[in-house]
């Protein structure tokens, strides 16, 4: 049994990293052990101009601290009035490497997603001739819909519709969470690819709910039964290249947190590698990590796979702080409920 592993320097395909203060604590967490990022826009107000996406990026490198390398990959926060000239303008110049899509409502900071789908049909018919992704938090909002149905929901009446009227759109599921994700990625070899988070690998909705809520397990979407964690599981060890790693990590204050209505996200930066070294360890598929974390995201984007190397070494269990401080409060790490035993080092 090897208990080093080299892997080019991994990816995260899905982050928050909000701004201001809280920006200023969570990057290094970050750039720590990952070499780009795929920057999430919902921002308050959300990033939806290239120009604002051009100063959040110059913000987020203001906020790096100069012994690290770090290159945010920038997106544009679809609204009904996005400007399909702004968005191709802002993809050749090269600032921006996908557009999200929230269906309003349907997470933090949503409310100014998209609500008539209609009306960014010319913004989606664009981006497929220019070969620009679009990155979708795939569940309905309706109220009449159960929460742990909803990502499956909007797969049918939303997501397989778009894709069937708009061909050639390249489209990432984000943060999937259900076996039927993981059948609908399977079952559609072409321009399709979907992020798995840290913490769906990890938890199912047991650990939010079973013995005492759990805020710091909440996230959307939220998680399913084991069954499903199991299809992730499978899936992300699989060695199949439509599967990446898009953390997710989104902080939130404990305040926030802990709160009567408390906010979903999970905090997964900082100890994210050492977790998902145990997890593929314990499907015997630690040869299957490199792609997951370091080469399938690029495939998909159609960027380079990082030069540099990261090593993971197996020891004694490692510790990570269970919370980081920033100048908005603390920030709970994400509990794996299992000890660590992979430590990474550069
Ligand atoms: N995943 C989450 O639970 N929260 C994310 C938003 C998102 O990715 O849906 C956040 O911005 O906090
Ligand atoms: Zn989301
Ligand atoms: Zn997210």
């Amino acid at each position: 049994m090897s208990s080093t592993l080299t892997i080019p320097r991994p990816d995260d395909w899905h982050l928050h990293l909000r701004d201001g203060a809280m920006l200023a604590a969570v990057l290094p967490e970050t750039a720590r052990h990952f070499a780009r990022a795929i920057i999430m826009p919902n921002l308050v107000p959300p990033v939806v101009t290239g120009a604002q996406a051009a100063a959040y990026r110059d913000r987020i490198l203001a906020a790096l601290p100069e012994s690290m390398a770090f290159q945010p990959l920038m997106t544009l926060y679809l609204t009904e009035d996005t400007d399909p000239d702004d968005v191709a303008a802002a993809h050749a110049s090269g600032l921006v490497k996908a557009v999200k899509l929230y269906p309003a409502g349907a997470t933090t900071n949503s409310a100014s997603g998209v609500a008539d789908f209609d009306r960014v049909r010319a913004v989606l018919e664009r981006m497929a001739e220019i070969g620009l992704p679009l990155c979708v938090h795939g569940e309905v909002t309706s109220p009449d819909i159960d929460i742990f149905d909803r990502e499956a929901v909007f797969i049918e009446r939303v997501l397989d519709p778009i894709r069937r009227a708009t061909p050639g759109l390249r489209v990432v599921m984000e943060h999937i969470t259900t076996s039927g994700a993981v059948d609908y990625v399977q079952a559609n070899d072409r321009d399709l690819g979907a992020t798995i988070t840290t913490h769906h690998l990890v938890i199912n909705r047991n650990h939010i709910l079973v013995g005492g809520i759990k805020p710091h397990y909440y996230c959307l979407p939220v998680a399913k039964r084991e069954s499903h964690r199991l299809a992730l599981v499978a899936a992300a060890t699989s060695g199949d290249g439509r599967y990446f790693l898009g953390t997710d990590s989104a902080p939130h204050t404990d305040a926030l947190k802990e709160n009567a209505c408390g906010c979903a996200g999970c905090f997964t930066a900082t100890n994210t590698l050492s977790i998902l070294a145990e997890v593929f360890e314990q499907q015997d598929a630690l040869d299957k990590l490199e792609g997951f974390a370091s080469r399938f995201g690029p495939g998909f984007y159609g960027l380079p796979v990082n030069s540099d190397t990261i090593t993971l070494t197996k020891g004694d269990p490692v510790s990570y702080p269970d919370h980081i401080d920033t100048g908005d409060g603390r920030v709970t790490v994400f509990d794996p409920g299992f000890p660590l035993h992979w430590r990474v080092s550069a």
